[in-house]
């Protein structure tokens, strides 16, 4: 029998494994897109970098490595089934997400040529689901990865992510689509339905 850390691993990379397969054909497609506005240079760099030592690099080096053991605790079984249901609910979230936006996608602030404000599917409840998925995302990797500095990195990257980013691109949606965002903007939260 494989103990419950090691069970917690292999959630996590089988997790992880899924969700660069959703993503996948979506970032083949963006990088081939017309921009007209890229603001993936400098801060956004950054950012994303920072975001991906949370949610990948810390904790693959866990899983790989057992390191840092001193930061370790005893797994719960509590604690690995609400992982698993949190991975569920963030990998069907970020297909939607994924479903909704289509080619209107792009891993950066970035908006393509012909670009479309979406505020159908999910995007008609949440103006960034997306960042909803990966909020699930960090909080699914606490919940497997029984060890302070590999569970938590995920929310402290994608936490910096998200605080820094939000503004930006909710001016450069602002900036693009005028009124028109305005006025969804008004009629959507942010990130969790009555609460952001
Ligand atoms: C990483 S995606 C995240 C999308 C969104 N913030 C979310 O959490 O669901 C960021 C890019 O998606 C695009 N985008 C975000 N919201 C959009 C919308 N409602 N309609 C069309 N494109 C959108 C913009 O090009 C933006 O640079």
């Amino acid at each position: 029998m494989i103990s419950l850390v090691t069970a917690g691993k292999v959630v996590w990379v089988a997790f992880v494994a899924g969700w660069y397969l959703l993503r996948r054909p979506f970032d083949r497609r963006a990088r081939r897109a017309r921009l007209t506005i890229d603001r993936r240079k400098g801060a956004d760099t950054i950012r994303l970098a920072i975001s991906a030592t949370g949610l990948g690099i810390i904790p693959l080096i866990y899983v790989a490595t057992g390191q840092p053991r001193s930061a370790s605790y005893p797994a719960s079984p509590l604690l690995f089934v609400a992982g698993i249901c949190t991975a569920v609910t963030a990998l069907v979230l970020f297909r939607l997400t994924h479903k909704a936006l289509g080619q209107m996608w792009s891993v950066s602030l970035q908006l393509k040529q012909d670009h479309k404000l979406i505020t159908t599917g999910i995007y008609k409840y949440l103006r960034h689901p997306m960042y909803t998925a990966f909020w699930l995302m960090a909080l699914t990797q606490a919940l497997l990865l029984p060890n302070y500095v590999a569970g938590l990195a995920g929310v402290v990257g994608f936490g910096f992510l998200f605080f820094s980013r939000i503004g930006p691109e909710e001016a450069m949606m602002e900036e693009a689509f005028g009124e028109e965002y305005h006025r969804y903007r008004a009629r959507t939260w942010r990130v969790l339905p009555y609460l952001y």
